[in-house]
């Protein structure tokens, strides 16, 4: 897979170099290699199992591959938003203290929180809808109200590159529509967006498209489609 608009839209924000990695010593990825530009919001589609979700956690660094190189174009670490699913229910914390866990990288989990550091967690609550859920427990809510909250403790990393897996996926209209409107924001503001959906409508708005298959993203939707 190549890149085309590599070039024209400014320095890469994460490169990728045959890169082969999985679980438990089978390859999911098989040879990726992948320059997504700074600034803009790709999707990544596919079908269960394709492994979108395995190529965003190299991305994230969470998953080492077994060989080749991944390279991000900023030292701050990227903030990865994983599918509702892989969090606990049981998880004994509220959703305000949810999402100021994504200042923990900035801060460190034990340094008392800056004014700034709370004024940012409740703008990402507010963006996300979730600021009246605030003292309610993460493991009470709805499926679509959790996820809105991961996505919230996602923004508060104010990372320059966001990764997000399936984040819209089960939403009803009006979240997916503030979900749409969120990652707009996040490009204007310069983050590289990574997100992947099964939805060819949330494609469809992307600047790049990639669709994995057989272990490779396949295809880069026409080159960067420039909106
Ligand atoms: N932690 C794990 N341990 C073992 N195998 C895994 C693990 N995570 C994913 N896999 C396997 O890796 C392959 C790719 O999974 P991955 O979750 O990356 O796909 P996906 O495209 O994100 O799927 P979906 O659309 O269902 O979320 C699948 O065969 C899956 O069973």
């Amino acid at each position: 897979m190549t890149s085309d608009g590599a070039g024209t839209a400014g320095a890469p924000a994460v490169e990728l170099a045959d890169v082969y990695a999985g679980h438990g010593g089978r390859d999911v990825l098989r040879g990726v290699t992948l320059a997504l530009p700074a600034g803009t919001v790709t999707a990544l589609v596919g079908a269960n199992g394709s492994g979108k979700s395995t190529l965003l956690s190299v991305m994230a660094g969470v998953l080492a591959p077994r060989t080749g190189s991944v390279s991000l174009g900023t030292p701050r670490r990227p903030a990865l938003v994983v599918q509702r699913s892989a969090v606990s229910d049981a998880l004994p914390i509220t959703v305000r203290e949810t999402v100021e866990m994504g200042r923990w990288g900035l801060r460190g989990p034990w340094r008392r929180l800056t004014r700034r550091d709370r004024e940012e967690v409740g703008a990402c609550m507010e963006r996300l809808g979730v600021a009246d859920l605030a003292r309610r427990q993460l493991g009470e809510l709805s499926g679509g109200q959790r996820q809105r909250v991961l996505l919230a403790q996602g923004l508060a990393q104010e990372a320059d590159l966001l990764l997000l897996d399936e984040p819209a996926t089960g939403l009803d209209a009006d979240s997916r529509a503030r979900i749409g409107e969120v990652l707009e924001q996040e490009r204007a503001r310069g983050v590289t967006v990574v997100h992947a959906t099964h939805s060819e409508r949330e494609a469809a708005r992307a600047d790049l498209v990639l669709r994995m298959r057989g272990g490779l993203p396949r295809e880069a939707g026409g080159a960067l489609a420039q909106r």
